[in-house]
């Protein structure tokens, strides 16, 4: 992964000052308590809707900052694709941008004009992994949309399933997140699921050698195999990124790794690393200290690339498309 060098220097900064968590208290008193009536309804019904929301929230972060530029559709018949029609972000659930655009209706329906769709998909994001029995915390709004979504914009920003630690790291600081939080963050595949393409590179031929990749664990490679096989698996096929627990918030994911459990040759990478590995342990370790170090994390990863007034950004009507 090449950093850009086609983002504004403003991505570099993290704006913690200018968002705060009381930004609606005037003007949408009752903002956390519509989004959260449509995401506990949608947790139940539609279960899968929180691992999708929180990649929605991730990818939209790490591209353009945290303004809701992910969401936008590309326009019919244009051959400038919005971001969400990139390579990077095909396999992005459609109940994610579903659950974000039911939750936008009904907030416009009560406060019309008032509320950013960045900000609803954090606050969505946040009571997802709470429901799912992760931490909750507090999440500071004040978000505006972005102006622009272009698919060119999305290959550097996004890690790949074979993304090297030091690629990570990388990544990661530019976006001004540490090394910890890399690892802490990536405890969100504690829940979810990955198609296989994302790592049958790892279950026949590992980088030209014939053979598996040797930190996978015999009996889960077996497995592996045989929902997706070498030649005409089906591409619809998912299997959870931490075995254990696929739809439970919990530090499962790190106690995996130290056990070869992991389906992606990233999350494997980062216990196998000298940067990550002792992280990685600790928060294994540690179930509350993980759970804590992980909405801190969230908060920080929130505020990437803020974009604030009329200049840089706007309050959407309709998430899917610019004012
Ligand atoms: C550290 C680098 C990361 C890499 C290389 C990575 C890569 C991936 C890949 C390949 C998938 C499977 C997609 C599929 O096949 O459908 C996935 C799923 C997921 N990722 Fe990550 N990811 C990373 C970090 C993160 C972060 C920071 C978050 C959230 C803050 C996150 C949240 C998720 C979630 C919730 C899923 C499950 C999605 C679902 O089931 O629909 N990931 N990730
Ligand atoms: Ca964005």
């Amino acid at each position: 992964i090449a950093p850009t060098t086609s983002q504004p220097p403003a991505l570099r900064q993290i704006h913690h000052r200018d968002l705060s968590v009381d930004y609606y208290s005037k003007k949408c008193p009752q903002l956390e308590n519509l989004v959260g009536s449509i995401t506990s309804q949608r947790f139940k019904e539609v279960p899968i809707s929180a691992p999708a929301t929180i990649r929605l929230f991730f990818h939209d972060c790490f591209v353009e900052g945290c303004d809701g530029s992910i969401l936008i559709e590309t326009k019919k018949g244009s051959k400038k694709l919005a971001e969400r029609d990139a390579y990077e972000n095909k396999e992005l659930r459609e109940e994610g941008f579903e659950s974000i655009n039911k939750a936008k209706a009904l907030v416009e329906y009560h406060c019309p004009s008032l509320v950013s769709c960045s900000d609803i998909l954090a606050i969505a994001a946040r009571d997802f992994i709470h429901l799912a029995g992760g931490p909750y915390y507090q999440v500071k709004k004040g978000r505006w949309d972005g102006k622009r979504s272009t698919a060119t914009n999305v290959p550097p920003n996004i890690p790949r399933s074979n993304s090297t630690v030091d690629q990570l790291i990388k990544l990661f600081a530019f976006k001004g997140l540490t090394v910890e939080e890399l690892v802490v963050l990536s405890g969100s595949h504690t829940i979810g699921f990955a198609h296989c393409k994302n790592f049958v590179g790892r279950l026949y031929n590992f980088k030209g050698t014939k053979r598996p990749d040797p930190t996978l664990d015999p009996r889960l490679l077996k497995e592996l195999r045989m929902s997706c096989p070498f030649y005409g698996g089906s591409t619809g096929v998912v299997l959870p990124l931490d075995a254990t627990t696929p739809f439970v918030f919990v530090n499962g994911y790190f106690t995996g790794l130290g056990s070869k459990m992991a389906l992606l040759e990233s999350d494997q990478a980062i216990f196998l690393d000298p940067r990550t590995k002792p992280i990685a342990l600790e928060m294994a370790r540690d179930k509350q200290r993980f759970l804590k170090a992980y909405g801190e994390a969230m908060d920080k990863m929130g505020s990437i690339g803020v974009k604030r007034g009329k200049k840089h950004g706007e309050i959407r009507t309709d998430c899917r498309v610019f004012l």
